[in-house]
């Protein structure tokens, strides 16, 4: 008894250190990722971003108290305000306009993924439903940490993707990791091994999607 957040990357230690230290992160990190994987990844990151929006509204209706549904608002804004909000203005940069972000074709690792986490959502409870968005939401202020810390990871200028590793290094952004780290050590510490063995399953599982997200960027697949 008594689990934090640490004893779920624990559980799943090579999948956790497979999605953090991916292909397309490290390429990413010292500039050699194809302009094409970026852009792919980019709109699907959009539709990604637009169903886990929805995920965070869910986590309001699950909400049982006041405190609860606070968290689930903060977290929806954070998704709405600042990586949404970002996203958007960064595909303009990048030459994808919204209406054109809008008719996306979505790809199946995003719908796998995307509704892997709302279903998880609909049929367990709130806990359920975060263990199912950590990844998301702890797993990007840890890789931004991670290529920041890398002697291979180029800076400023002379990389096309500074600008989204600042995205995720931003006061904001890792308020927001902090925040759900805080919130699920708190639920962690009650739980019985065997619900900690299911939840588990369930932030195993979402890594493994994230890992196929990134694969899709790299291989451009829908
Ligand atoms: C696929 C994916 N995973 C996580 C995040 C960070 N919220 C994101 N933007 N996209």
């Amino acid at each position: 008894m008594g689990y934090r957040f640490d004893d779920l990357t624990a559980a799943c230690q090579d999948d956790w250190r497979a999605y953090i230290e991916h292909e397309f992160v490290r390429r990413l990190g010292d500039a050699t990722l194809e302009e094409g994987a970026f852009r792919h990844y980019l709109q699907q990151d959009y539709l990604f971003l637009i169903h886990f929006a929805r995920a965070y509204a869910l986590a309001a209706y699950k909400s049982r108290d006041l405190d609860e549904l606070r968290h689930a608002f903060a977290g929806l804004k954070t998704i709405l305000d600042v990586e949404l909000g970002l996203h958007v203005d960064y595909c303009r940069e990048w030459g994808i306009s919204e209406e054109e972000l809008a008719r996306l074709p979505e790809a199946r690792a995003t719908l796998a993924y995307t509704r892997y986490v709302l279903d998880t959502g609909h049929r367990g409870d709130l806990l359920d439903l975060h263990v199912a968005l950590a990844p998301c939401l702890i797993g990007y202020g840890e890789i931004a940490g991670w290529l920041d810390a890398q002697a291979a990871t180029v800076r400023g200028k002379a990389n096309p993707h500074d600008a989204w590793i600042a995205m995720y290094e931003s006061v904001d952004f890792q308020q927001a990791m902090a925040d759900e780290r805080a919130w699920l050590d708190a639920r962690l510490a009650d739980v019985t091994p065997r619900r900690f063995a299911e939840l588990c399953v369930v932030f195993r599982d979402a890594t493994r999607l994230e890992i196929d997200f990134w694969q899709m960027g790299l291989d451009r697949s829908l």
